[in-house]
């Protein structure tokens, strides 16, 4: 067996809110997670349970919290697509993703990029022309443009109908399959989710979260070739996990 590239070892020990009257408020707790090159890996717990905060620590977003990370995120090139895409109004779905690029590569050809997203029809377009599904996919091009080590998907099919999901499902699979990044590195993805039948359809490992505070309940390695996943494998793994993991029933 080839021994995987570490990407990212995690070990959070503690993150604590306060809230405004004060009271303190556990959110993690003992959370230890690698993530290696070229793996896909899906968070999935039940809501509040603490995904984006342990997302957040482990982008280098939020650095008040007991543990360590390393490396340190800061050394590592990240593209985040978040559920809200954040593209700025005033630009183009091109100038949207060319903004992110350090000033050396401002102005290297994005074609490629754009047109296996399905994006060049739209690209001299305004953030508010677009429907959702067409603004997350110029969110995840933007965040591949850096040519990332990881990529971090946080609920990136949340409120979109089949036919946009399905679209954006092809551009994330894509993603995740080709060589990642120019230089032949190969890039991690970390996706945040509710949803157990899209973490089977997508993902190498499903990391499976307790409620708050979060920890790991389980990991699952999934070794069924993505093109092999039917829809009757899927839900008969997520029917499996469900029967085990009562708390991932209402996910
Ligand atoms: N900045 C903050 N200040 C105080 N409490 C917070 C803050 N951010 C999150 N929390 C609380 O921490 C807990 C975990 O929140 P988090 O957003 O990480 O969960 P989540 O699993 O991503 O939730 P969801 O499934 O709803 O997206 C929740 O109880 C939330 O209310």
């Amino acid at each position: 067996m080839t021994h995987a590239e570490s990407l990212l070892e995690a070990r959070i020990t503690g993150k604590t809110y306060r809230r405004p009257d004060g009271v303190a408020m556990e959110a993690v707790h003992d959370l230890s997670l690698s993530l290696a090159r070229g793996e896909f890996v899906c968070l999935i717990g039940p809501s509040g349970c603490g995904k984006t905060t342990t997302l957040r620590i482990l982008t280098g977003l939020d650095r008040d919290f007991a543990g360590r990370i390393t490396p340190d995120p800061a050394q590592l090139a990240i593209g985040i697509a978040f559920q809200e895409p954040r593209l700025l109004p005033w630009r183009t779905v091109e100038e949207n993703i060319r903004l992110v690029l350090p000033s050396a590569r401002r102005s290297m050809d994005l074609s490629g990029l754009i047109e296996s997203f399905g994006l060049a029809a739209h690209r001299a377009r305004y953030p508010g022309e677009l429907s959702l599904g067409l603004a997350r996919r110029v969110s995840l091009a933007r965040a591949l443009a850096v040519e990332p080590d990881l990529l971090v998907l946080d609920e990136p099919f949340v409120s979109l109908d089949a036919q946009a999901a399905a679209e954006l499902r092809r551009c994330v699979t894509l993603a995740a399959e080709r060589d990642g990044r120019g230089d032949g590195g190969r890039m991690g993805v970390l996706m945040v989710t509710h949803n157990v039948r899209e973490a089977l359809q997508l993902a190498d490992r499903l990391v499976l979260l307790a409620p708050r505070p979060t920890y790991i309940l389980e990991e699952v390695h999934l070794d069924v070739p993505r093109a092999a996943r039917s829809p009757d494998w899927i839900e008969a793994g997520r029917a499996a996990l469900a029967a085990r993991f009562p708390v991932l029933r209402e996910v």
